[in-house]
């Protein structure tokens, strides 16, 4: 696998969802033992959907990460119970968590007693950030070394949807949304500058349901919110099937990579 240079964008394929969890376990174990020798730990980010099961395959079979230095935090979560089936911290914790051994106290869910309250649980999500991300004066966000996404069929990431206000958001590390076209309508996200600041970023689709998006996304110019995460001086990096390709012209595919 090439090593990631700063500020480029990489677009992989596989010619089946296994191979493509095949090489996301590599690029993950990479980027992990890559983290852990510069500072002693990984912190990355995990959204919900199909990320956790196609993330987890093979990487939960890995002996060789030393997951006891993960530190995770959830791209955005749903404002529901931990024990929720809507719960994202549910579904990482069925498909991952409980195959490897990160530490409870370094996997950060949202707050369950502020549920009932997305601002407040928002708050309480930058602040538990805030014990892992120190800032500086000339860098005022948290560096992730991962950030892992997904895309909907509208080019939506993480809870952050085509025309709504949070695209906008510049300050905010994270943010309430309490319409989110996708039910449930209660949710907590990363914002755009989280996720533009972290060291790598990868999205994974797969199935022919991502032809159109990744067509539009890829292909053309535009203003999806799938289109704003432009890491500033990390790589970005697409995990995607050859189904989910199929559509992409062939410029686009000329500059596929197979890993
Ligand atoms: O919690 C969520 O709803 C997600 O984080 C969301 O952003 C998801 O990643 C996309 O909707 C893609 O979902 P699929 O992978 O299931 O298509």
């Amino acid at each position: 696998m090439p090593l990631h240079t700063p500020g480029t964008t990489h677009i992989y394929t596989f010619p089946s969802t296994g191979a493509l969890s095949e090489g996301l376990d590599r690029y993950v174990a990479r980027l992990s033992d890559e983290a852990i020798k510069r500072h002693g730990k990984f912190t990355v980010a995990l959204s919900g959907g199909s990320l956790p099961k196609q993330l987890s395959a093979v990487l939960k079979h890995n002996q060789e990460v030393d997951f006891s230095k993960w530190i995770v935090y959830f791209a955005d979560e749903r404002c529901v119970p931990l024990e929720h089936e809507d719960s994202n911290y549910l579904l990482a914790k069925t498909e991952l968590f409980d195959f490897v051994p990160i530490p409870r106290e370094n996997i950060h869910t949202i707050d369950p007693s502020l549920i009932d309250d997305p601002q407040e649980a928002a708050e309480d999500y930058i602040s538990q950030l805030a014990k892992t991300f120190a800032t500086k004066d000339s860098v005022r966000f948290p560096v992730f070394d991962l950030i892992l996404l997904g895309v909907g069929p509208d080019g939506h990431t993480c809870s952050l949807f085509p025309g709504h206000p949070l695209l906008n958001e510049a300050c905010e590390w994270v943010a309430s949304i309490l319409d989110s076209p996708k039910p449930p309508p209660r949710r907590i996200t990363l914002t755009f500058p989280v996720l533009n600041h972290s060291h790598h970023v990868a999205f994974v689709a797969a199935g022919a349901g991502k032809q159109d998006m990744l067509h539009q996304l890829l292909d053309l110019p535009g203003h999806l919110p799938a289109q704003l995460v432009k890491p500033i001086t990390g790589t970005l990096s697409w995990f995607i099937d050859d189904a989910a390709a199929a559509k992409l012209t062939s410029t686009t595919l000329q500059g596929l990579e197979r890993l």
